[in-house]
């Protein structure tokens, strides 16, 4: 049996080899389909394997959120973790110092974030060089990225841990694809775009979907500016994760103000030395920032509120959630909550269950 490596190789070469015109577009559309597949495969540990593939460390999550730190080896992201925590991670000039996970405790704005001190990646990463797909799955289970990158080093360091990410279907800053798909059981295709498409076309899904297998489903296109790639992003969803990204550049100590002028006006992007302590504190409150997180205060009747302690809940949550952070069958009693802050519309308003709620909202819960 060939390996899946080599096939990915192949397939690889033969895309590069072909040229990009409209003769040879269905074809392209399928060989990336073919990849994706490849690549999905390659993550799944092989049958009575005890190691490698999809594995990531065997650390458990804790805290109301994960940041991992990603990047090449010897960029600072273990003097990074052991500035910004209590765990001292260890720091050496030579690549590979860290060889597995070590997780560390940001305690920030009444969260606790884990931070996960990963080894170096290298290219090839995603093929398995190295750590390689471990740092990978480690950075999957992650609610956020930091990249950390060396600001000596070319900017294309950058753009290779991105395709690095990308090949294990992690996007970085994105939303899914605004395309829906439905397998059925009989009926064949039904493809609708509800605008002309720009870059894709009736025949070029049929194909792909063929290729897959999928051979009765619905399919909306409803972004007329979507790809083949999004669309076989759409197919392979269980396999793609959307993660934030934040790009930190450290070693500024080590460049030009010209040049530490240009990283820092890029998007998503901070600049920090740890080494001469600069840009620490804004990079975590960036980070906080990113994550989205929301604290919420409970108040008893009567009583003030407690504003020492929050609970934290991710953006979008509910008086539900709440609930649930509070204790395991509060919602089974209870009534309706009653919410000041910027989520209520006149204070304090009296709300269900369904009531989303706003970063330093108060929250009195009342039970039947
Ligand atoms: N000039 C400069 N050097 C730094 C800075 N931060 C870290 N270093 C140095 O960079 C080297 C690598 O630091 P580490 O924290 O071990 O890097 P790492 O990314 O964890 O490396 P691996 O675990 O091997 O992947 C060490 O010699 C650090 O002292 C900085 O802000 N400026
Ligand atoms: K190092
Ligand atoms: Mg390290």
């Amino acid at each position: 049996m060939v390996n899946i490596t080599e096939k990915i190789k192949e397939i690889e070469t033969e895309m590069a080899r072909t040229q990009k015109n409209k003769a040879t577009e269905y074809h392209l559309g399928l060989l990336k389909g073919k990849l994706a597949r490849l690549r999905a495969q390659l993550l799944e540990p092989a049958p009575g394997a005890s190691s490698g593939g999809g594995q990531g460390f065997d650390v458990s999550k804790s805290g109301d959120a994960r940041i991992a730190l990603v990047g090449f080896p010897s960029v600072g992201k273990s003097t990074f973790l052991s500035k910004i925590t209590k765990t001292k991670s260890e720091v050496a000039a030579y690549a590979f110092t860290t060889l597995t996970a070590i997780p560390g405790v940001l305690e920030y704005g009444g969260a606790e974030i884990q931070i996960l001190d990963l080894p170096g990646i290298i290219e090839g990463a995603a093929e398995g060089k190295g750590r390689g797909r471990q740092v990978i799955s480690a950075a999957k289970t992650s609610d956020m990225i930091l990249m950390v990158l060396d600001a000596t080093k070319k900017a294309e360091q950058r753009r290779l841990l991105e395709a690095e990410l990308e090949a294990v279907g992690i996007r970085l800053n994105r939303e899914p694809p605004n395309i829906y798909l439905k397998p059925k059981k009989a009926g064949g295709m039904k493809i609708t775009f509800q605008a002309p498409p720009k870059y894709l076309d009736e025949k070029m899904l049929y194909n792909i979907l063929r290729d897959y297998k999928i051979l009765n489903c619905d399919v909306l296109v409803r972004d007329e500016n979507a790809t083949v790639d999004d669309f076989i992003d759409t197919i392979m969803a269980p396999h793609r994760k959307y993660i934030k990204c934040l790009y930190a550049y450290n070693k500024i100590d080590a460049i030009s103000l010209q040049h530490l002028n240009e990283l820092a006006r890029e998007p998503y992007t901070v600049v920090m030395s740890c080494e001469l302590d600069l840009g620490i504190q804004d990079v975590v409150e960036r980070c906080w920032t990113e994550l989205r997180l929301i604290r919420v205060y409970t108040k008893r009747k009567g009583v003030d509120p407690d504003f020492s302690e929050a609970l934290i809940v991710r953006t979008g949550s509910t008086i539900e959630d709440v609930c649930d952070q509070v204790h395991r069958t509060l919602k089974e009693t209870f009534k309706y909550a009653m919410v000041w802050g910027a989520s209520a519309r006149h204070v304090p308003q009296r709300v269900g269950l369904g009531h989303v709620v706003a970063d330093e909202d108060v929250v009195s819960i009342v039970a039947k």
